[in-house]
């Protein structure tokens, strides 16, 4: 077998001559077929070529025997490449969102942004015009939490994203999150929150109560709670926006006196505290996948979502179950799992948790209740850390922009905690409860835009290109290749200041290889399947398109230049340098 590296260089874009030299050939060769598509006619792009062979002359995995041979034709005579006359009937065949074409066109690609959205819907967002109010604004991912909500309600917000993607060309991924076993209240009996007052006694109860809630009592969702909790526990809510010493147990009821008064919002999470520390009694037994959790997975695999995020994911070993059951039920699906890290178990297996699943999320609410809040911002640096290293998407959330559930703008401080989550560059934000049920969900919005794009911009003017070492994480020697490429790839359009990164990718690995190099122009991902231009959407710096294409790789770049000339959307003369998962191969172009 064999890989061609190819670099195919041009001094076109800085020598007007040889603009001169590469009009005039254009007349001569333009009149002259292809030898690949006898109906196409071909302009020379190029004046100097430069490939680089790998090859391998046995098995994959055997690279004693591989080999990369370098060669400069030097003739100057040209990399010619095919490009048929005008491809209108064809410009139906690329698909890329209305917004983000708008957003191409006005800013330039240069600018368009890199960290990609996520929204919680919930009842502020789940119309239709809401959801595409956020579609517009920027939204990539839409997150259904299943803690909250019937699966009819679920369901008719898929169908209304789903609706949006088709009518408007979206291409919006769905993302359901798990509601897992961690102890939590109850739904305050249809009220949408409770007020605690400060030396209040409440009462947390696993008694069923079917005539209402008496007042001042609370549903605790785990069977073990009277017996976990001791006299003397403080007891948080949500990770201490509320909190409560317990100071009786009568069978299962438990007495507390509010510390800490606050809001006491549907199904919040409870954790207890004994001398400093989260307990974990037997409630650390209770399954991370709850027999509900297994039912509403049954729904999204139904439903065909893009993503499951997994709550308080503890082993890798849930990861893979999960896993092999969605392939399983639907052989040829491609839900991606995500392992969300918000516990202390899921800290300590935190590389292997991370290496069995599709991607992570920071989910910094629970955690924030798990450990002790001041060391949530180094667990936070190390899971992006170890997720860019291992090549997965990671989503930073919670809490991003908390106090504009309520306020149009946001404080200086949740903006300076956005600017640090872009700075690390995680692939995704999120918002919660501030799309959910907050008053200003497209504000919100707004803010993360607007900030992702300043920081983005100032750290590329910067030019701090951060140096996190990046290790081989591919297992074969044609793993290794693409990897390679997409590492020697980013490194060339950095040093060259590219205008952007062309991948052509059936799967997406190419995608996310380069994604992971974090490069300073956009990365164009032509992909061939609408699933894959959705879970391509969670992932930094990548601009995916659906296109049909060939394994011929001057037939593709051709088609795509026309068809992009075609919506304005790049222009003669922009450095562009392309790699493709079909032939392992990197070229280097002006857009003719
Ligand atoms: N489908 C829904 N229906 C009603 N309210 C919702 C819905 N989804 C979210 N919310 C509201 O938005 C808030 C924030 O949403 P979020 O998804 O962050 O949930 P959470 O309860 O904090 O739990 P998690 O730890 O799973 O994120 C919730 O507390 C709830 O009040
Ligand atoms: C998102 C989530 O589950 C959390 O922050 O706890
Ligand atoms: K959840
Ligand atoms: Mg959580």
């Amino acid at each position: 077998m064999s890989h061609t590296l190819q670099f195919f260089t041009s001094t076109a874009r800085r020598s007007p001559n040889v603009s001169g030299f590469l009009n005039h050939t254009h007349h001569t060769i333009s009149k002259l077929s292809s030898p690949r598509s006898s109906n196409c006619r071909f302009p020379v792009t190029l004046t100097s070529n430069l490939s680089i062979r790998a090859s391998s002359t046995s098995d994959l995995d055997s690279p004693s025997s591989s080999q990369v041979l370098v060669s400069d034709n030097g003739t100057g005579a040209g990399f010619v490449s095919t490009a048929s006359p005008p491809f209108v009937s064809d410009l139906s065949s690329i698909e890329v969102d209305a917004v983000t074409e708008t957003e191409l066109k006005e800013n330039g690609f240069r600018s368009t942004r890199r960290t990609k959205l996520i929204c919680t819907i919930g009842p502020a967002t789940c119309g239709f015009e809401q959801l595409e109010a956020l579609a517009v604004g920027g939204m990539n991912v839409a997150r259904i939490n299943m803690c909250h909500g019937t699966r009819e309600w679920h369901k008719m917000v898929i169908e209304r994203v789903r609706r949006l993607n088709e009518e408007k060309g979206f291409a919006v991924a769905i993302m359901m999150d798990t509601e897992g076993s961690e102890i939590h209240m109850g739904d305050l009996g249809g009220a949408s929150s409770a007020k605690a007052e400060d030396g209040e006694v409440w009462t947390f109860s696993v008694r069923a109560f079917d005539t209402g809630l008496p007042e001042h009592t609370i549903n605790v969702n785990y069977d073990g709670f009277a017996e976990d909790v001791k006299v003397g526990d403080e007891l948080l809510v949500d990770g201490g926006m509320v909190r409560f010493e317990v100071i009786e147990k009568i069978g299962p009821d438990v007495k507390c006196r509010c510390t800490d008064p606050g809001l006491l919002l549907p199904r919040a999470n409870l954790t207890f505290w004994r001398n400093g520390s989260v307990v974990r009694e037997r409630n650390a037994m209770l399954p991370t996948i709850s027999s509900k959790d297994w039912l509403d997975i049954d729904f999204g695999i139904a439903e065909g979502v893009d993503f499951i995020a997994i709550s308080f994911v503890k082993s890798a070993e849930v990861i893979n179950h999960l896993k092999s059951y969605i392939a399983a039920r639907s052989r040829d699906s491609d839900i991606s799992v995500i392992a969300k890290i918000e516990s202390i178990d899921s800290l300590k297996n935190l590389e292997e948790i991370i290496q069995a699943s599709d991607g992570a999320m920071v989910a910094r609410g629970d955690l924030g209740a798990q450990i002790p809040l001041e060391q949530v911002p180094s667990a936070q640096q190390r899971i992006v850390q170890v997720c860019r290293q291992l090549n997965k998407p990671v989503i930073v959330a919670s809490q991003l922009l908390e106090s504009m559930i309520e306020y149009p703008t946001p404080t200086r401080a949740e903006v300076a905690d956005v600017s640090e989550a872009v700075r690390q560059r995680a692939d995704a934000l999120m918002l919660s409860g501030e799309s959910a049920m907050g008053q200003y969900p497209e504000k919100a919005l707004t803010v993360l835009r607007s900030v992702s794009l300043r920081i983005e911009r100032w750290w590329r003017e910067e030019r701090r290109h951060e140096a996190m070492s990046l290790p081989a994480i591919g297992t074969s020697l044609s793993e290794n290749i693409s990897e390679e490429i997409c590492n020697s790839a980013a490194k060339m359009a950095n040093n060259l200041g590219v205008d952007a990164l062309f991948v052509y990718t059936k799967t997406g690995h190419m995608a996310s290889l380069l994604s992971r190099c974090r490069p300073d122009c956009p990365i164009f991902a032509f992909t061939t399947t609408p699933s894959v231009r959705r879970h391509l959407n969670l992932q930094w710096g990548l601009i995916p398109f659906r296109l049909s294409f060939s394994d011929d790789m001057e037939t593709n770049l051709n088609k795509t230049f026309s068809l992009l000339k075609a919506r304005n959307l790049i222009k003669s003369g922009d450095l562009v340098i392309a790699v493709s998962d079909m032939l392992q191969s990197i070229q280097v172009m002006n857009v003719p």
